[in-house]
């Protein structure tokens, strides 16, 4: 099951004619983020074809997963819960190409913002082996093109950090690009070091998803585009780049990544993810949400929902909804789903009536059941993410804060309820007309 498999058989966009992987591509992608785009020609690119907005909505994603859209969050978690070990490898889709390849003269390399940003794969999954245990780690890593056979990773400090600084030397590790949805949701989630995100991805494709040997790592046999590549000691400026957070991250020194070997499938699609955009925040938030909510199960078993919302880019605010048992859960919900997700800023919980997921309801809580001097803390100097541009980037802090939008427990719940018109739900205009 690789990317191919979930544009067969659904509505896609696909243009014809070329498109300039410099601005032009990002520029068509964000005209309709509801299915993918496919561009039938790349100019410069004859002999490939390119895609985008695979996973921009979550119809699309519960279409991959071959579940209801309602279900998604608990297929990921468990997925996470459960991986499924891969059982056996099979013959690569994709063939060698070249060694030290210059990579743009074989691959569009887009960039998507602005005259003074680099070309950058945004869309590339990095595959390692941890020295200590030999688990694999699959991560997403921005990837800003330096010429010829080089890049320029970001590498936050998370599990692939903790890996390369566990290893003496450079790192061997292998770069997939176009794999299926339920592979890049498995590389999105920031699991414990024990899970590898290839058995996740397995058991979110009830364990159909096929894999190969490459230089000593397992890889998705389907990837469109694969890359044996070695993380050097070596630093370079990487940056600026649009994140999350749809505003220029900060130009850091990072690990230069030399490209060994170049494989591509025949007639490959390019997968592309316009970083800032739809598909790159459900690729981020989204598998975040399952792991806020078993973590937030623990302090308070009655929570029901969690969302990192599309307003707060998916990754700085969220919205956990409860059933309140007493007074106090709401406030131990939030420390609990603050605690979770260290990059999420904000955090509103609400009552098991608000649909978490619709920003005018969440708002209609707050306006009607917080008084802000009982209602709200603050955690000060906290680590925050490092695509919050409003952190102090000296230290990395900012402050956090929680909003308690539940009815007070020493109130009648009957005065914080929403009035409904009788019927409104299950009558229509058509019966009248
Ligand atoms: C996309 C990136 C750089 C991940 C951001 O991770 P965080 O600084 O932990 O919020
Ligand atoms: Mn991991």
């Amino acid at each position: 099951m690789g990317l191919r498999s979930v544009l067969s058989g659904s509505p896609v966009t696909e243009l014809t004619e070329p498109v300039d992987p410099r601005f032009e591509l990002a520029a068509l992608s964000v005209q309709d983020e509801s299915q993918p785009l496919v561009f039938d020609s790349v100019a410069g690119y004859p002999d490939l074809s390119a895609v985008t907005n695979v996973v921009s909505s979550r119809e699309r994603i519960a279409g991959a997963l071959d579940v209801d859209r309602g279900e998604i969050v608990d297929a990921m978690t468990r997925a996470t819960t459960d991986p499924v070990p891969l059982d056996g490898t099979t013959a690569a889709t994709f063939e060698y190409v070249a060694t030290s390849p210059t990579v743009d003269d074989h691959v569009p390399i887009p960039t998507y913002y602005d005259e003074h940003e680099r070309q950058y794969i945004a869309s590339g999954i990095v595959i390692a082996k941890d020295p200590d245990t030999g688990v694999q780690n699959l991560s997403f890593h921005r990837l800003m093109y330096d010429g010829e056979n080089e890049f320029v990773m970001r590498l936050v400090e998370r599990h692939l950090h903790d890996i390369r600084s566990r290893t003496d030397g450079p790192l061997d590790v292998a770069i997939v690009v176009g794999v299926h949805p339920a592979v890049e949701l498995a590389a999105a989630t920031s699991g414990s070091p024990e899970m590898d995100e290839l058995e996740v991805a397995n058991a979110l494709l009830d364990g159909d998803l096929a894999v190969t040997k490459l230089d000593g790592l397992t890889v998705p046999a389907e990837a469109e585009l694969v890359m044996t590549a070695t993380i050097r000691d070596e630093t370079r400026a990487e940056g600026p780049f649009v994140d999350l957070s749809r505003t220029w991250d900060t130009v850091r020194q990072q690990p230069v990544v030399e490209v060994r070997d170049l494989y591509l499938r025949p007639d490959p699609m390019i997968r592309v993810v316009v970083p800032g955009k739809r598909e790159h925040a459900h690729l981020m938030g989204l598998p975040q949400e399952p792991r806020i909510k078993r973590i937030v199960e623990n302090t308070v078993p009655t929570v029901q929902e969690v969302v990192l919302t599309p307003g707060g880019c998916s990754w700085l605010h969220g919205v956990v909804s409860i059933e309140k048992r007493t007074e106090g859960d709401a406030k131990n919900a939030g420390l609990a789903a603050l605690a979770a997700h260290p990059s999420m800023k904000r955090v509103v919980v609400v009552d098991e009536d608000i649909d978490p997921a619709d920003p005018d309801a969440v708002e209609w809580a707050v306006a009607t059941r917080v008084q802000a001097d009982q209602d709200i803390e603050t955690v000060e100097n906290a680590k925050g993410s490092s695509l919050d541009p409003s952190q102090d980037f000296e230290t990395g802090t900012l402050t956090k804060w929680l909003v308690d939008a539940t009815v007070p427990s020493n109130r009648d719940r009957a005065e914080f309820t929403e009035a409904t018109v009788p019927g409104a739900a299950e009558i229509s205009l058509a019966e009248y007309q």
